[in-house]
């Protein structure tokens, strides 16, 4: 425990009759970036909050970097970088001046904090923007460059931790891909990473364990590959339905592959099944393509994102989804 940069135990918060936060526990270990997923309104936000000093928990504990951040919330704060959610108030600004004056704050010198401005720039492929001004009503500058300059803020002065509430909401795909290299850059340099994102299929790719709240509570974490649980015994199938098509998977027992696990989600069916089946898995989608029944299919090695959509199936939003162990 004293080596973990953060470490939460028992931790619960409530608003009313809403438990935001049920016992948590969690750790991040210095050079370990940890993905924090669950649905909206799961209490990832609640809890994010609590570790930087913004709400006070009713019970648990919080360590960041061996202080007591519910006793001493400054200390904790000296020790830990977040960036929050909502985008950074940034106008009448460039993003080289805030990123500089993040850098100040948090103890850089006048150079160090305008190298440091140059290099993310470069980093996050930004520099066409650096010096552009931000304006009011999010003219100036777009989401995503605004949420990008966000994290360069975040991350200008080293800190032991980092928390990192959805960083890549608004940011292009190519750009999402260089923040990625980042945040998995900050880890390896020595950093402990706290990364709250929906984005499971692309944290898969640079996290080194992941937790799942649900509801308030931590309903599984480890690493992707434990999480996954499968290993390689397992494929999944994944079924496209034309619009208003019935569900050729409706009836489980009259299936001719063993659906190991069974999630609908909006217009698509995810089933994980024997790789022994797979012969019979493609025959079957292949007849049912035919049929018209089927846009189309995919069989694949199974997924994060399929031990996601299990774990916190019970969640209706406007696709419906649902889950089956058959
Ligand atoms: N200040 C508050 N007052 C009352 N209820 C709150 C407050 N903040 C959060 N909640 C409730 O606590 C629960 C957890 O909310 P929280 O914002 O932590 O979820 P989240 O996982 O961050 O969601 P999202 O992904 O949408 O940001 C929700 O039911 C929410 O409505």
């Amino acid at each position: 425990m004293d080596q973990d940069v953060l470490h939460i135990a028992g931790l619960r918060r409530r608003f009313g009759a809403t438990v935001a936060n049920d016992d948590v526990s969690l750790r991040v270990r210095p050079g370990e970036v940890v993905g924090l997923l669950g649905h909206n309104g799961a209490g990832k936000t609640t809890l994010v909050s609590q570790i930087v000093g913004l709400l006070r928990p009713d019970s648990g504990t919080i360590r960041v970097d061996g202080t007591d951040a519910i006793a001493d919330p400054g200390a904790a704060r000296r020790r830990v970088a977040m960036q929050p959610q909502a985008q950074a108030p940034i106008d009448g600004l460039t993003p080289r001046i805030a990123i500089e004056i993040a850098g100040r704050i948090r103890g850089l010198s006048g150079r160090d904090a305008r190298a440091a401005a140059t290099q993310l720039a470069e980093e996050l492929d930004i520099a066409q923007w650096l010096d552009q001004r931000a304006l009011p009503e999010g003219r100036g500058l777009s989401g995503g460059i605004r949420r990008l300059t966000a994290f360069a803020m975040t991350v200008a002065a080293p800190t032991p931790l980092l928390v990192l509430d959805e960083p890549t909401n608004d940011i292009d795909a190519s750009r999402r891909r260089l923040l990625w290299a980042a945040v998995r850059r900050r880890g390896d340099e020595g950093a402990g990473v706290l990364l709250v994102t929906h984005n499971v299929a692309e944290a898969e790719r640079i996290v080194d364990d992941l937790v799942i709240l649900d509801r308030g509570k931590v309903v599984a974490s480890g690493s992707p590959a434990q999480l996954r649980g499968t290993g390689d015994n397992d494929l999944r199938l994944e079924l496209q339905l034309p619009p208003g098509a019935a569900d050729p998977t409706a009836e489980p027992a009259d299936l001719p592959v063993t659906a190991l696990q069974l999630v609908r989600t909006g217009r698509r069916v995810l089933l994980t099944v024997p790789a022994t089946q797979a012969a019979q898995a493609v025959t079957w989608a292949t007849a049912l393509r035919d049929q018209g029944r089927l846009d189309g299919y995919a069989l694949g090695p199974t997924t994060l994102e399929d031990a996601y959509l299990a774990l916190t199936a019970h969640v209706t939003n406007t696709e419906s989804q649902e889950v089956s162990d058959v």
